[in-house]
């Protein structure tokens, strides 16, 4: 059972601080949500956890290894994956490629290459496209695949939905859902269509002006009656 435990943690980009405060925990198994209205800081905290962004204050630590100090590159190692939002693949390689590009330096490769296809079975279709010439859904199912090549145990993921059409938001956030549920990995996932992500997690935790303003269970959040108003903005 692992633990990614955030404590009283502050970050930003080397001027004031985004996020303030924040203590979290997320584990083997489980799906976090991570919403709030555009501007309140969700992906400067995943960065942060990922070693993008920079921690001001207080700690981060997985099953008892302190990671503020850390690369992104040695986080990976401990167990720690980032899927970014954005330019998450090389469009130039194939699909394969970019799979074996993310095990880089690993005497493995092939083998954890197969592994990521038996977690996502659909990348066997396009292995050999461009990740460039994908469509939105299949350009995000290899940018999950390369995010998995570093067998992590607790994987951050920024907005995997970001540009997909309404009916690909439900099978990205079920794909997420069924590789926790087949590999037991924790989900951090910062999520726009809130209601979606909500009916796939475990917990939820709102995040508003880089504070937490709300931690629980994802359905008990879900059920309030100010709801979309109060934590979400336009995207509930
Ligand atoms: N690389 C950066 N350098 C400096 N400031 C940044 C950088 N990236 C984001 N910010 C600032 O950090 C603040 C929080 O942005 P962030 O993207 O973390 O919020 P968010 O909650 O993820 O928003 P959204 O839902 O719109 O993506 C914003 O004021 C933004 O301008």
């Amino acid at each position: 059972m692992t633990q990614l435990i955030l404590e009283h943690l502050s970050a930003g980009y080397g001027g004031a601080d985004i996020v303030h405060d924040v203590s979290l925990q997320v584990g083997s198994g489980e799906i976090v949500t991570l919403v709030g209205p555009n501007g309140a800081g969700k992906s400067t905290l995943l960065k942060s956890l990922a070693g993008v962004a920079r921690v001001t204050a207080g700690s981060l630590s997985i099953d008892g290894t302190d990671l503020v100090a850390l690369s992104p590159f040695e986080r990976a190692t401990r167990g720690v994956a980032f899927m970014p939002q954005d330019r998450n693949v090389f469009r130039t390689l194939t699909v394969t490629e970019n799979l074996e590009t993310s095990a880089w330096g690993h005497d493995d490769i092939a083998a954890r290459k197969d592994e990521v296809i038996g977690l996502l079975p659909t990348l066997a279709n396009y292995l050999n496209k461009a990740a460039g010439g994908l469509s939105g859904g299949q350009r995000q199912m290899a940018a999950l695949g390369m995010t998995l090549m570093s067998r992590p145990s607790i994987l951050l993921v920024d907005e995997p939905t970001a540009g997909l059409s309404p009916n690909l938001v439900g099978e990205m956030l079920d794909v997420l859902q069924q590789l926790t549920r087949d590999s037991g990995i924790g989900i951090l996932i910062v999520e726009q269509n809130a209601r979606a992500a909500l009916a796939r997690a475990d917990r939820a935790v709102v995040l508003v002006d880089g504070r937490l303003r709300r931690a629980g269970p994802a359905a008990e959040l879900a059920a309030e009656p100010d709801f979309g108003a109060l934590f979400f903005g336009d995207h509930a």
